[in-house]
């Protein structure tokens, strides 16, 4: 299958008074329609400045390089009036990490969907059924949309985001920690909705740190760790066998698997070790060669000179 966004050794990094934060660094991935890639790794590795970097959605002091690729498009070289009026929720749309803040409290989410149609696909005539259809296919009631955002459960709420999200018939869909504060059933809602829409032919990344969550829908996995991608590939096998001592490690975190929190602390971003940024937490540092340059193996992508799986060779 063709992706339909590509990246391609994307960084950035924030120029500060006094430091450079490197917030992503050579980052490469395909997303393809139908498939459902989730972005994983702990809070504050840069996934959230990745996101907005696809929708040129980043504040004044960051540089950027490399190239997006939405189908033929360059976006790298595209303007802010080409992202505005052609990509932004149109081809790539966002489901941004709080939904309170981003519905307005005064208006029911049936007039904030309508007035997004409105916009997006000035075509639409009948406003009101479109926007039961949207609702249905957010995993939402068509009545649910004639509440305000305070009558909203957290979940619900989410959900109109997502149908928001969907208004512009978007090719892909970024979801930025949709489940954050919700609670295991309407985590697993959520997640299984933003399946769904890749079962009908979109494609997603799904940006979370809740591995089960990831685990549950995706069709590939991508772990970030301090700015990098340590190790991409299909997701049953990633999750199965993981490779990279820091996927590893976040599995072997996670309730279902012991809970067995990994030691230290990710690094500064302003202040990246030379060579491997895992070796410092990294079990295998005292016989590593500690050269992290990504390569292919078997499928997969892998930024470890020593793999947790001894078989494992270039
Ligand atoms: N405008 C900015 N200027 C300087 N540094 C920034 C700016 N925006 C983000 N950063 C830094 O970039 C790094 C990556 O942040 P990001 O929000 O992408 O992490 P994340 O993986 O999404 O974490 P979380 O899950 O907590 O949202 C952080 O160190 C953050 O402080």
């Amino acid at each position: 299958m063709t992706a339909v966004l590509g990246v391609r050794g994307l960084s950035v990094r924030f120029r500060l008074r006094d430091a450079v934060v490197r917030a992503v660094t050579d980052v490469s991935f395909d997303l393809e329609p139908g498939r459902l890639l989730a972005l994983v790794g702990e809070s504050g590795c840069g996934k959230s400045v990745l996101a907005a970097a696809l929708l040129g959605l980043l504040p004044g002091n960051a540089e950027v390089r490399g190239r997006v690729l939405l189908g033929a498009e360059d976006l790298s070289a595209a303007g802010e009036r080409t992202l505005a009026r052609r990509v932004r929720g149109r081809r790539i749309a966002l489901v941004p990490q709080s939904a309170a803040t981003a519905l307005t409290p005064v208006r029911t989410a049936r007039s904030q969907l309508a007035e997004t149609l409105r916009e997006l696909r000035p075509d639409v005539r009948d406003l009101d059924a479109e926007a039961d259809r949207l609702a249905e296919r957010a995993g939402l009631r068509p009545a649910d949309l004639d509440r305000y955002p305070h009558e909203l459960s957290g979940g619900m709420a989410q959900r109109v985001v997502l149908a928001l999200a969907l208004a512009g018939d978007p090719e892909v869909i970024l979801a930025d920690e949709p489940t954050n504060g919700l609670d295991r059933p309407l985590v697993e809602r959520t997640v299984d909705a933003l399946r769904g829409l890749a079962d009908d032919g979109r494609a997603v990344l799904l940006i979370t740190h809740d591995l089960a969550a990831a685990e549950r829908v995706a069709t590939d996995v991508a772990v970030m760790y301090a700015s990098r991608i340590v190790e991409q590939g299909p997701a049953d096998e990633v999750f199965a066998d993981p490779w990279h001592p820091y996927t590893r490690g976040l599995l072997d975190a996670t309730p279902a698997r012991g809970f067995r929190p990994l030691p230290g602390h990710p690094p500064d971003l302003s202040a990246l070790p030379a060579g491997c940024v895992f070796r410092p937490r990294c079990p295998r540092r005292d016989t590593c060669t500690d050269d992290p340059a990504p390569r292919r193996v078997a499928g997969r992508v892998l930024a470890c000179a020593h793999p947790v799986e001894k078989e494992v060779s270039c």
